[in-house]
């Protein structure tokens, strides 16, 4: 009997995964990487006839992209646990199980979320910008930042990430936990943090982090709005997606200094051009959607696309299903 075809739409998708996969399906690896424009018409001329498909790229997965694959494919996987890329709900419309790799990747997001709480408050950026060129100007009154001692922080989707990020914080003597969301977290009563309207979140926080997906309601939940509801020493740091914010609001509110500064790993678009007006900003550290980046990461998200990819092939659950 044939194996079974997995298309991976990505050249770069870890060994980890690959592993897993031979000699159980034959994979077709897409000689592409996620954001490249021509991968389109690669994967378009590679769909037909696949019974399996790890989606990772940027690339929307659309019901167009589906019905080409033919009735056969019987498993999506994404090796990412956010899926505003995909069109879930024409995924299930046509009964196929999908899967993403939420969980592990956890750890190293609410790192790069520290990271970024420090740049941002500490102006990383511009100390680093004025060194090079030449102007370190000591004095007691240059380079001040905020702290995150004594500081209320507010997390926006208290999931996985959003706890791993207030775990971390715990040695950082904050004053308070605030978190919204949809729903009530049972985990938020050890971990000390207090369910609060997005409003009062955004009034009462020194530090906003953005930990939530992407959906119809997220979208632009920073904006002119609610910038003006933050303070004016607050920072807002993004690691969920860009169309979180609205950016030209923010834009504005970081020139003005109607709040103190933000740290962005993800924006819009992805990749981010070096002449966007964020970008010109000394108040806006951004660093290129790295969250995941780490080489256990990535290597355990590519072996979780691939066994959720055997496992649907079997007929199984997913080890991570959507
Ligand atoms: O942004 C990364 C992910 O959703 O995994």
């Amino acid at each position: 009997m044939s194996l079974k075809r997995v298309l991976i739409v990505n050249k770069s998708f870890p060994v980890a995964g690959l592993e897993l996969l031979k000699n159980k399906v034959e994979t077709i690896v897409l000689p592409h990487l996620d954001y490249e424009a021509e991968s389109l018409p690669s994967i378009k001329d590679n769909l037909k006839g696949i019974d399996a498909l790890i989606w990772n790229t940027k690339h929307k997965l659309t019901g167009e992209l589906l019905t080409l694959a033919g009735p056969q494919l019987k498993a999506v996987s994404t090796m990412a646990s956010g899926i505003d890329h995909i069109e879930v709900a024409e995924i299930k419309k046509r009964g196929i199980p999908l899967g993403n790799t939420p969980q592990v990747l956890d750890d190293a997001v609410a790192d790069i979320t520290v990271g970024l709480m420090i740049a941002a408050a500490r102006r990383f950026k511009e100390g680093v910008q004025e060194l090079e060129a030449g102007e370190w100007k000591y004095g007691v009154q240059w380079m001040v930042g905020q702290d995150i001692t004594g500081s209320t922080v507010g997390i926006v989707g208290f999931g996985g990430i959003g706890q791993a990020v207030l775990r971390r914080l715990r040695g950082f003597d904050v004053a308070k936990f605030l978190y919204s969301g949809r729903t009530d977290k049972p985990e938020a009563k050890t971990l000390g943090a207090e369910r609060v309207p997005l409003e009062q979140l955004l009034r009462e926080s020194d530090y906003v982090i953005l930990a939530c997906p992407l959906t119809k309601e997220t979208k632009h939940l920073i904006n002119a709005n609610s910038l003006k509801t933050m303070k004016k020493t607050s920072v807002v740091v993004n690691i969920g997606r860009g169309e979180l914010i609205d950016q030209e609001a923010l834009y504005d509110a970081l020139k003005e200094n109607q709040i103190f500064a933000a740290g962005l790993d993800v924006t819009t678009p992805e990749p981010l051009r070096n002449d966007h007006p964020l970008v010109s900003l000394p108040n806006c550290y951004i660093i290129p959607h790295m969250g995941s980046a780490t080489v256990d990461t990535r290597n355990k998200m590519a072996s979780i696309s691939a066994q959720n990819v055997l496992l649907a092939l079997e007929g199984k659950p997913m080890l991570f299903p959507c």
